[in-house]
């Protein structure tokens, strides 16, 4: 009997599962929104129990549309919007407090702290990463400080904490197994990724107990099994991503050298370094990519915080849009942007700015300015993001991209995806699928299940849809930069000064 891996693709704003074959061609899916909760302006939360029961919804709509059960299904691959804490009581299996969302800043003041008493240097050589509010560790800090009792509890055990592919597998075994990944524990704040160990060091100047903390195992490995009443089968949990590397997996960038955008809520630019970790000069981070056989590799990342994001606040909070989709229309039926720029410095920015207290802006409005501008501004801001991320990992890197591979929701915008070509001058490259972040979850988990034989055999699956090929003259494209690179200065510092 044919059997399929599905993976589970928990994002920022939905989850999706998506069921794959041999030739990792889709044969099924099904996405479920969710509520983005903002409490107060720069926090953002979501709740557990709506991940969870979105990603189930998905699960089993996924497997209605493909015609399958769970008997059809060979493993299950995780893959997860990275850094989002979750703590959880382990005897009731319910959640203290609503997960604190990456793009989260309320923690800016402990990052503050740490920074002033400093530690910047320390916390980058063990853990890669910068203080800065996005990653795990301020924000279990945070949850520890404000719900009464739970630092006691959680060094009893008695509170578990989880970045969200911890918290998918928990409840998926029936409360069995507490672990995570090496790329989800690289994310953390809290992780070693030098020596692969929690860092006892970093643990105690934010006060968390050890004993809250998953284990932390490969990326391609059998995590546990499903409760049997979820699927009617005990599926094998075999693989465990973040979307990030996830995506740097599924578009077989398994060389040195290789890079990928991708462009979901944020858009994140990952390069592999294979072994090698290199350092950032230009304010990109360190990670680690993925954990298989016993080896661990690297990669140097981008992270910009604010990437089709903007089009969705065009979509919900302005209303100018209707659809997402229908943002390329509105970009090409003008010319330019008319001299406006948006800076969607909604929660701060991170590479190569990280600055906590930037907030967002739209520049160089005239009373010509129209609705098609800002729209064409919007599209165009994602595009100036990944070049200054793209410039900084070429310095780091000293390897300069002959062409770009993009996925993500929003690499499907044709006018973004040119644009992006454009201000690069840099060849972009759009695969036949996109869902590339649920792709590598599905080989990471058919590699250690035996589906998928090896990773030259993946990346012989790896089919190129569209090309994009630079076609802006040379000082248009200047002119346009330095626009970018000004707006952004004056966005700088907005909320501390
Ligand atoms: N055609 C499009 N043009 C521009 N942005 C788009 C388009 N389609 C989707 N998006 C944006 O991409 C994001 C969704 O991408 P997705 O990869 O599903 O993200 P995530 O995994 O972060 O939830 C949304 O922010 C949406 O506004
Ligand atoms: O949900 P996404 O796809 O935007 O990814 C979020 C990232 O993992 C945050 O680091």
């Amino acid at each position: 009997m044919t059997k399929y891996i599905m993976s589970f693709d928990q994002g920022t704003t939905s989850s999706r599962t998506i069921i794959f074959n041999e030739q990792g061609k889709i044969a099924g899916m099904a996405q479920k929104e969710f509520a983005q909760i903002y409490p107060k302006p720069g926090w953002v939360e979501h709740d557990p129990m709506e991940i969870l029961e979105s990603q189930m919804y998905s699960a089993k709509e996924a497997l209605k549309n493909a015609s399958l059960t769970g008997e059809d299904i060979a493993a299950i691959g995780i893959t997860n919007q990275r850094e989002t804490a979750v703590l959880w009581d382990k005897h009731t299996g319910r959640s203290i407090y609503n997960a604190i969302v990456w793009q989260c800043r309320r923690t800016a003041y402990i990052c503050d702290e740490l920074k002033k008493n400093g530690y910047d240097e320390k916390i980058r050589q063990k853990t890669g990463l910068l203080i800065d509010a996005y990653f795990s560790g301020t924000k279990i800090k945070w949850i520890l400080d404000n719900v009464e009792g739970a630092r006691e509890k959680a060094r009893r055990g008695e509170i578990l904490f989880g970045t969200v592919d911890s918290w998918l597998l928990w409840n998926l075994t029936g409360g069995k197994i507490h672990a995570t990944d090496y790329s989800n524990a690289s994310r953390t704040l809290v992780y070693n990724i030098r020596d692969l160990k929690w860092d006892e060091e970093i643990l105690e100047i934010l006060d968390i107990p050890k004993e809250m903390l998953p284990e932390v195992k490969p990326s391609s490995h059998i995590f546990g099994h499903t409760a049997r009443e979820l699927f009617d089968a005990a599926i094998p949990i075999a693989g465990i991503a973040g979307d990030q590397q996830a995506a740097l997996f599924g578009q077989a960038c398994f060389k040195p050298g290789m890079a990928k955008n991708t462009y979901g809520t944020g858009c994140f630019l990952l390069m592999n370094t294979g072994e090698k970790l290199i350092e950032s000069k230009n304010g990109l981070l360190s990670t680690i990519s993925w954990g298989i056989k016993g080896k661990v590799e690297y990669a140097l990342e981008g992270s910009i915080f604010v990437g089709g994001a903007v089009i969705q606040w065009l979509r919900d909070e302005l209303k100018m849009l209707q659809s997402s989709g229908e943002s390329e229309e509105y970009a090409k039926a003008v010319k330019d942007s008319n001299g406006v720029y948006v800076v969607p410095a909604f929660v701060g920015l991170g590479a190569p700015y990280w600055d906590m207290y930037a907030r967002g802006a739209i520049f160089g409005l005239t009373r010509g300015a129209k609705r098609e501008h800002i729209i064409r501004a919007s599209l165009e801001c994602i595009a100036y993001q990944t070049m200054d991320v793209l410039k900084a990992m070429e310095e780091d890197s000293g390897i300069s991209l002959k062409e770009l591979k993009v996925d993500g929701g929003a690499s499907s915008n044709n006018f973004l995806m040119q644009f992006q070509a454009d201000i690069l001058n840099t060849a972009v490259e759009r695969p036949n699928i996109i869902e590339t972040t649920a792709l590598g979850a599905a080989y990471l988990a058919g590699l250690t299940a035996g589906y998928f034989e090896d990773m030259e055999k993946i990346s012989n699956n790896r089919l190129t849809g569209r090309h994009f090929t630079p076609a802006m003259e040379e000082a248009a494209r200047q002119s346009l930069i330095s626009g970018w690179h000004k707006a952004v200065a004056r966005s700088l510092s907005w909320d501390n000064i």
